[in-house]
């Protein structure tokens, strides 16, 4: 369509063709609508210059008739909100408007009227100006006028054939010129409409892309969890807002027993296979609201948050439970069993900063693998560490 001007626009997507001129386009076709009808009503001071005898019946004629457009005007821009209709009202209106000045020019007796009448040339540049959507009703319209003008002409020359051929010859080039501004307006309009979706799908594919790699760099492609640094980076907004708030929250760290065995005797496979179960066991045993995340090798972290330090145990107590609990079906047949070891602390005036928590935790975590592992340990006084 941006290439080929002649090219139709798609009928499933004519909707969003009129859709979009009408966001677009409205705005124009009422002004120049207004416009149209102030030019026909001025035109009322040539009227009384030029065909005085008719200056009177010419006030009547444009005060009525656009008062009486007004109606229409109304209902089309205001309420019936159709583009077709707001493209097409100027163009009728100018057939109506055309048959009333040559009907005037008729009426008069001035010698000016044979002169005179090549204004009309304005009917058909004014319905072609306006314009933006449809150039079949543009060209349907303008034989319409063109028509009126014709027999406007005949009249008015009182079929002199001669007056009649000048009209013609100068009134044909005015004809097809203005044929042309419509065609070259609606060509512009559907091309417009091609280049926004054109754009349109590229923003789209541009955010889903964001989207994309967004997820990638904060999640961890083997697990599906969340990564080390979006974990932190929660963990640092949660540190804030529990300082603000004085609410409690809690971390855990917690990694496989003796994973580097598993990882020696049954392969890297199998290990990889031991740490996606883990996530997904560990997983279901927190809430929603709390992040869980790999943190790196076979280490995990969950951040529980509006969470004391008692509650903290209970949730880490079952993590460790439903991983005892486990059997790991693998692919080969054979079965996994799995432990735990899990380090809890509780945030505090001590863990205002990331590092402070994470070396409590981990502390906590060395401790559990310390004291025989499948266990947790929970590290609430910092000043007992040794
Ligand atoms: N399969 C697999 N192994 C990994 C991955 N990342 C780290 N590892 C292995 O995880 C093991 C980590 O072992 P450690 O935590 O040091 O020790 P452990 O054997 O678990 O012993 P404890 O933690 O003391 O019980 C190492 O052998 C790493 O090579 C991974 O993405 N996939």
């Amino acid at each position: 369509m941006l290439r080929d001007p002649l090219a139709r626009i798609p009928s499933t997507l004519l909707g969003e063709f009129y859709a979009h001129q009408l966001r677009h386009r409205r705005r124009f076709l009422l002004l120049i609508n207004v416009l149209g009808q102030l030019a026909f009503l001025t035109y009322g001071w040539a009227d009384q210059l030029v065909i005085a005898d008719q200056a009177l019946a010419s006030w009547i004629l444009r005060v009525g008739y656009v008062a009486m457009m007004v109606v229409p005007t109304y209902l089309v821009f205001y309420r019936l909100q159709n583009v077709l209709l707001m493209d097409v009202l100027l163009p009728v209106s100018i057939v109506g408007a055309a048959g009333i000045w040559f009907w005037l020019l008729a009426q008069s007796t001035d010698p000016h009227t044979a002169v005179y009448q090549y204004a009309s040339l304005i009917f058909i540049v004014l319905a072609n100006l306006g314009i933006q959507v449809s150039f079949v009703a543009a060209l349907m319209l303008s034989v319409g006028i063109s028509l009126v003008v014709g027999v406007g002409v005949l009249n008015v020359t009182k079929a002199n054939m001669h007056d009649v051929l000048i009209f013609t010859l100068v009134y044909y080039p005015v004809f097809f010129f203005s044929l042309f501004i419509s065609w070259s307006n609606t060509v512009s309009r559907r091309k417009e409409f091609a280049q926004a979706m054109l754009n349109e799908q590229a923003k789209r594919s541009l955010e889903a892309s964001n989207r994309v790699l967004d997820q990638l760099a904060h999640t961890d492609a083997l697990t599906g969890l969340d990564n080390r640094r979006q974990f932190e980076k929660l963990v640092r907004y949660e540190l804030a807002r529990s300082a603000r708030t004085h609410q409690p929250a809690c971390m855990m760290l917690f990694d496989i027993d003796h994973f580097k065995q598993i990882n020696d005797t049954r392969g890297h496979d199998v290990g990889d296979l031991a740490l996606k179960s883990m996530a997904e066991v560990a997983r279901m045993q927190i809430r929603e609201q709390d992040a869980i995340a790999r943190y790196g090798g076979d280490e995990f972290a969950v951040l529980l948050t509006n969470t004391s330090l008692e509650a903290a145990m209970v949730v880490a107590e079952r993590v460790r439970r439903s991983i005892e609990v486990c059997t790991l079906q693998l692919p080969t047949g054979d079965t996994l069993r799995m432990t735990t070891s899990i380090g809890v602390v509780g945030f505090g005036p001590t863990t205002r900063r990331l590092e402070d928590l994470v070396s409590l935790a981990d502390r906590a975590l060395y401790l559990a693998k310390k004291g025989g592992r499948n266990q947790v340990v929970r590290q609430d006084e910092p000043e007992t560490v040794t």
